[in-house]
């Protein structure tokens, strides 16, 4: 009954993938919540930063991830989201590629992980969630009726991370990307605890080939079908 009352979408899969752009997209047309669950590990990984915490010193750490001041706003007039850490505006600093490698770091620490379980679980209200991550079908919400694996080629997430950082005038190459994000997959899918791989109910979608549109569309099928089996209620 809980999953009918408090339905989850739960989309996990690697850097570049897409995650975040369908999550936006599927929460903006169901009118749902969105917890992005890799900006809490960027966050944590920034705060550590800030206060000069190692990235591998859990036993400091875990007090740091238990208590991190964040917070996560929208924007009411542009929509946009905004992540204020301690205060301040970090929404821009979060996403660059440095803060990526920092966080996918901190994440491989169980007990860290463990100290962030309950804040990603309280995301889950009676509004409906769709849930970007790397463990969020495996570990944070295990009885999600629907679970989304996307997958495309290290080569292509490379590009499109290329494309976007270029955009926002930063000074990238493809190659060291494309190293960033192998280095990256390794760690999240090598790492002892919650590793990113799809649960065992997950339905995988390679969006090589496919655009933002395409993949959102194909969703929103996923989405029919499972109302149509009963597990969600019906959408507007
Ligand atoms: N299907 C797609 N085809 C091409 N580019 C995409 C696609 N989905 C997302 N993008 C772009 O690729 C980049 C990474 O997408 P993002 O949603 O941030 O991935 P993730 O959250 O999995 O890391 C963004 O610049 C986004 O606009
Ligand atoms: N549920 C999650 C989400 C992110 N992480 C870690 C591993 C990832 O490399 C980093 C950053 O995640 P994020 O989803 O923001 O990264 P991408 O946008 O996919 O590049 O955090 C995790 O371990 N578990």
């Amino acid at each position: 009954m809980q999953a009918l009352l408090m339905p989850v979408i739960t989309v996990d899969g690697p850097s570049g993938s897409g995650k975040g752009t369908v999550c936006r997209l599927l929460a903006e047309k169901l009118g749902w919540d969105v917890l992005d669950s890799g900006a809490i590990y960027r966050v944590l990984s920034l705060a550590a930063l800030h206060h000069q915490i190692a990235l591998d010193n859990e036993e400091a750490l875990v007090p740091l991830a238990a208590n991190l001041d964040v917070q996560f706003l929208v924007d009411s007039q542009t929509n946009a989201g905004k992540v204020i850490l301690e205060g301040e505006d970090v929404s821009t600093t979060i996403r660059n590629e440095e803060v990526g490698a920092a966080a996918s770091k901190v994440a491989a620490l169980p007990r860290v992980r463990e100290a962030l379980l309950r804040r990603q679980r309280a995301f889950r209200t009676e509004n409906g969630l769709v849930a970007d991550g790397r463990d969020m079908g495996t570990v944070v919400f295990p009885d999600a009726p629907l679970k989304i694996y996307l997958t495309a080629s290290a080569e292509e997430r490379a590009r499109r991370r290329f494309v976007e950082l270029n955009e926002r005038g930063l000074d990238v190459t493809l190659s060291g990307l494309l190293e960033d994000i192998k280095a990256r997959d390794d760690r999240d899918m090598n790492r002892a605890v919650a590793p990113l791989v799809p649960a065992d109910d997950a339905i995988e979608l390679d969006t090589s080939e496919l655009n933002a549109q395409q993949v959102f569309d194909k969703v929103i099928t996923l989405i029919d079908i499972a109302i149509s089996e009963g597990k969600f209620p019906k959408r507007n």
